[in-house]
């Protein structure tokens, strides 16, 4: 099943009720909410208080992608400001193991996160507990960057790994620069779940925008 779940970093936060509504009217998945701090990417983005607010104004689940350090810490204010879904990034703790185990215990789903420049096999133990796993094609703390082509055959390898050990029974989701240039590779590599930020938001129509993405990712796996 293919999701399309548009990232708010490329909303206009003056309305950003109404580009919410917009994408959700207009048929999108999930909502992507890109949480920066500064320091684990260089960038500053929203923080639980956005979720909150978000969450009494739409039904979409809402996943949080933590690009931030110490995430533990922030995972009880995610989950109680309204979080579906909790993304961590296995280079920010040394204890991914138990941040996931926290976002399971708190009734979440969890998803393990991978920069552009990490091996494959150092999320290769958590892989049994993730309900999902986001290949990052670009690197963290920006929209509107060049997608990695490189990052297409780990994202087969993850298929490869889900289909072959009866315990894995994760998404493959993948985050940066996907368009309608690059989405039915991805959808061909074995991604379900598709985050767009700029390709959406930065357009007249963005629901026309979701809606062929969601026909090209379709395509491409018939
Ligand atoms: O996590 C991130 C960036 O770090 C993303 O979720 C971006 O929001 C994707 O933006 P586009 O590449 O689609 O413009
Ligand atoms: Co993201």
């Amino acid at each position: 099943m293919i999701k399309i779940a548009p990232s708010i970093l490329s909303a206009d936060y003056a309305n950003l009720q109404r580009d919410v509504e917009l994408v959700e009217k207009g048929g999108a998945d999930l909502l992507h909410i890109d949480v920066m701090d500064g320091h684990f990417v260089p960038n500053l983005s929203f923080g639980p208080g956005v979720v909150s607010a978000l969450r009494p104004i739409t039904k979409l689940p809402l996943e949080c992608h933590l690009m931030i350090d110490a995430p533990e810490q922030y995972i009880k204010a995610f989950a109680q400001a309204g979080a579906d879904r909790i993304l961590v990034h296995v280079e920010s703790t040394p204890h991914i193991y138990r941040a996931l185990q926290m976002i399971k215990d708190a009734g979440l789903e969890a998803g393990v996160v991978i920069n552009p420049g990490t091996p494959l096999e150092l999320i290769t133990n958590v892989l049994p507990i993730v309900d999902q796993v986001l290949v990052m094609t670009v690197n963290p703390g920006f929209g509107g960057q060049v997608f990695l082509k490189g990052m297409l055959k780990k994202v087969s390898r993850l298929d490869q790994l889900r289909q072959t050990n009866y315990n894995q029974d994760f998404k493959i989701e993948v985050d940066g620069g996907i368009n309608d240039q690059t989405i039915a590779a991805c959808a061909k590599a074995g991604a379900d779940v598709f985050v767009a930020g700029s390709y959406v938001y930065d357009s007249d129509n963005p629901v026309a925008r979701m809606n062929h993405l969601r026909d090209l990712a379709a395509d491409a796996t018939h």
